[in-house]
């Protein structure tokens, strides 16, 4: 089976305008469908901004509200699948809550999947959100089986392995990493990738974002990157707004599986409760 070609948006969009980041997804995918990408990722809460405070429970949609709408109609004009980071408003009356999600569209505009971040980050994230309950989100696109979790997610070991048990070939990060974080995206996600055999797609958001006490909220940190199930990173952005192209090849996947076989010699009798 041929290489699929996936493109990484690395960017904060306009925090706060969500007209402006469906700009910004538009033409991220016309760029990257031209750019022969079968799919494009973009980062963390991509159609509102991260740091929006209270904003977040103005800007949360349902799963299939009107964004999700309008990003199948930009999925479906350019031929390509679309992951995207926003506020999710679920329930009603009483029930009401936002969660920090993410949905896979197809190429011809139907949903795919829908994810809710398991594991929130920090106080804002903790007092804005309600955690999802469903760690392992797959869908499959283009003969791979694709993973789905958000930027902390990632950073816990069990998480990952899960979806490698799954048999996820491709897992999207979509993510809000911030300075001092640069360790996870340079170092865990290569790691992440290589322990599990799997590629792994982290992508992030830009500069600075939100008002802090005595600055910037956030500095986040780009650093985006598509990792190799060989631990190799086969694609890294810099720090500023771009848009990157990386290769998951199957034969790869493959390979490398054969050559670093960790899900076959696994002993889950030895590990007790991580079993
Ligand atoms: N390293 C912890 C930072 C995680 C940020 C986030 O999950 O948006």
């Amino acid at each position: 089976m041929p290489s699929s070609r996936i493109a990484l948006l690395q960017s904060s969009g306009r925090p706060g305008d969500t007209v402006r980041n469906l700009e910004y997804v538009a033409g991220a995918a016309r760029e990257a469908a031209a750019g022969g990408a079968a799919l494009l990722v973009c980062p963390e809460m991509f159609l509102t901004g991260y740091a929006i405070g209270a904003d977040v429970s103005r800007l949360a949609e349902p799963a299939d509200g009107p964004s999700a709408e309008a990003v199948a109609r930009i999925a479906d004009e350019y031929g390509i699948a679309v992951l995207y980071g926003y506020p999710e408003r679920a329930g009603d009356g009483e029930g009401t809550r936002v969660h920090n999600a993410a949905r896979l569209i197809g190429p011809d505009g139907s949903s795919l999947a829908d994810y809710r971040k398991t594991h929130l980050y920090g106080g804002f994230e903790q007092e804005w959100f309600t955690p999802g309950d469903t760690p392992v989100v797959q869908a499959d696109l283009g003969g791979l089986r694709i993973g789905i979790m958000i930027c902390y997610d990632v950073e816990f070991p069990e998480n990952v392995r899960a979806h490698a048990l799954a048999g996820t070939d491709l897992l999207l990060v979509p993510t809000a990493q911030m300075h001092p974080f640069e360790f996870v995206a340079e170092s865990v996600v290569p790691v992440r990738a290589f322990e599990n055999q799997m590629y792994v797609a982290y992508v992030n958001r830009t500069g600075p974002e939100g008002e802090g006490e005595t600055g910037p909220a956030f500095e986040f940190v780009g650093l985006s990157c598509l990792a190799g199930p060989d631990g190799i990173t086969r694609a890294r952005a810099g720090r500023g707004e771009e848009l990157l192209f990386g290769d998951v090849d199957p034969e790869l996947l493959r390979a490398s599986r054969a050559a670093n076989p960790y899900l076959r010699d696994r002993r889950p009798g030895l590990y007790g409760s991580l079993g």
